[in-house]
């Protein structure tokens, strides 16, 4: 459990407006807040839900310190009515949110809070920091093992993330999208994720010569034992001086459990080809080349293409920092202001049609088929409406209603996405454990065809509305641009 005290991980603008809420004597007012993201990150066909767990720690430790106050206080910006006010301020509301490691699409509600305003406002900023930053990772390391296919992928961002937080939180995220194994060793403490690792340079640099670097390594290390061969000559001396290692182990009848070479430099496909050759030649067949080096999932799949014998790729920068697409867009809209028990649905208008916001207290269906057990598609609907797999179901396509595709009763399943998380301010919601997290990720990506996988000009998964809000965004725009 996280206690850091983030209260004020917020902008300064959510306290201005509170401030005002709070004078007002508005700031009960329940309100229903979204958060989505308008775009898949990488032009890619999906992103992977990460972060909720710290989240849920943030909002189990959101209350101002006497010290937070008194800053506050300083800024002669707030006065002390409301500064009182925020010495008890805790989350009373109610939080629905999609599970970790699943596979989410542009614009569907990943997270919706129900909240008297004062309380949905503050968490905006908190809220779109963690989320954007480990959806993001995560989505970067499905692609990576995507491209990487059955081999192992090891996450070696540290020294490139944009700071120890993203370093720790990323390896997290890039686990959850489906590394098999982080270097970050503070992550695998916190998170309870496996740590690997080989060897730098400057090991190999620091001795005489290689081969005594090669040879204290794997006597102290015979169970994962990967020799860094580019230091000085990949193919004249480091694969030899490994090979002679190698041997010398077998002679002393030492059975490493996981042994072989890391490329990090050079023409990875011709290396990884002739020290193929030069470790079966030698009798090595299971020595594993690893490989590291700028690698992305773009990279990756080129060398595969191109006939590389890697079977484990170390991936750092390009990962961690998402270096493509650095960061993903998620947004936090208001979406209805409770009346009572009545709910009266907000929009928000746009010139650009991709920005008018969908209305409403809403809640969203993943649609199976049955047989395949793939995503038909997402479907979202108003939260007091119902689903039922056997009746028939219409799905139109928002932008073009004219493509509609309608679905027998018996041939779809139905899942409800969002899920409680917190029910007026009382965590209901127990995270698994990351790894079983990443399993779940794992089965979610299975979900989805290839098509949708692809890295370039994937197909796009439909999010249909249903009649209902669908009509009532129409009926908010027309009422909006009449009356404003
Ligand atoms: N077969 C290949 N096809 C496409 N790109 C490759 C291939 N092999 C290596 N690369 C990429 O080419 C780039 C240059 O590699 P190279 O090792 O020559 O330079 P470098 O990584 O900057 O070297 P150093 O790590 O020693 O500074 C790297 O981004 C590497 O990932
Ligand atoms: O390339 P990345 O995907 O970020 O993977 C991590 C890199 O970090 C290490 O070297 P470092 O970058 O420190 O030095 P080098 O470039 O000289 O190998 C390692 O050898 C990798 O090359
Ligand atoms: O263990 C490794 O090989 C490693 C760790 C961090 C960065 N580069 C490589």
């Amino acid at each position: 459990m996280d206690s850091r005290k983030l209260a004020l991980l917020t902008d300064f603008y959510e306290l201005t407006m509170n401030q005002i809420f709070y004078e007002n004597q508005d700031h009960n007012q329940r309100v229903v807040f979204d958060m989505f993201y308008r775009k898949n990150p990488f032009n890619g066909g999906y992103a992977v839900f990460a972060g909720l767990q710290q989240l849920i720690e943030y909002i189990k430790n959101l209350n101002f310190s006497p010290e937070d106050i008194e800053y506050l206080r300083n800024l002669n910006v707030f006065d002390d009515k409301f500064l009182n006010y925020l010495k008890d301020f805790k989350f009373t509301g109610t939080i629905y949110a999609v599970p970790e490691g699943t596979v989410v699409f542009p614009k569907e509600p990943l997270i919706r809070i129900e909240a008297p305003i004062i309380q949905a406002q503050i968490i905006e900023s908190a809220i779109l920091n963690i989320i954007n930053h480990q959806t993001l990772i995560a989505t970067k390391a499905a692609r990576v093992k995507w491209a990487a296919k059955n081999d192992t992928v090891l996450e070696f961002g540290l020294r490139r993330a944009q700071g120890p937080d993203a370093s720790v939180y990323g390896a997290r995220a890039a686990i959850i999208g489906g590394c098999d194994g982080t270097s970050n060793v503070l992550a695998g403490k916190k998170f309870n994720i496996p740590v690997k690792g080989t060897h730098a340079h400057s090991m190999v640099m620091f001795y005489e010569d290689e081969l005594t670097a090669f040879r204290r390594f794997a006597k102290k290390y015979p169970d994962s034992c990967l020799l860094l061969v580019d230091t000085y000559n990949t193919l004249k001396s480091g694969v030899p001086n490994a090979i002679k290692v190698f041997k010398e182990m077998r002679d002393a009848n030492i059975k490493p459990r996981l042994y072989g070479i890391r490329l990090d430099s050079g023409d990875l496909a011709y290396l990884s080809k002739e020290a193929r050759k030069m470790l079966d030649d030698a009798g090595f067949k299971d020595a594993v080349i690893s490989a590291s080096s700028d690698l992305d999932e773009y990279l990756i799949q080129e060398l595969k293409i191109q006939g590389a014998k890697i079977s484990v790729w170390g991936v750092g920068t390009k990962q961690i920092t998402a270096k493509d697409d650095p960061a993903l867009g998620g947004v936090y809209k208001l979406v209805q202001i409770q009346n009572g028990e009545k709910g009266i649905p907000k929009i928000k208008l746009s010139n650009n049609p991709e920005k008018i916001t969908n209305p409403g207290k809403k809640k969203v269906y993943r649609i199976y088929d049955k047989k395949t057990n793939k995503i038909i598609s997402d479907f979202i609907t108003l939260d007091n409406e119902h689903l039922d797999e056997n009746s028939t179901l219409t799905l139109y396509d928002e932008t073009h209603r004219w493509k509609v595709k309608t679905l027998k009763s018996g041939t779809y399943k139905l899942k409800e996405l969002l899920v409680p998380i917190f029910i007026n301010g009382e965590c209901v919601y127990k995270t698994p454990p990351v790894m079983e997290i990443r399993n779940h990720c794992q089965r979610e990506l299975n979900t989805l065809w290839e098509e949708y996988k692809r890295l370039t000009n994937p197909e796009v998964m439909h999010v249909c509305l249903s009649d209902n809000l669908y009509n009532l965004k129409e009926k908010l725009i027309y009422e909006s641009m009449n009356s404003k």
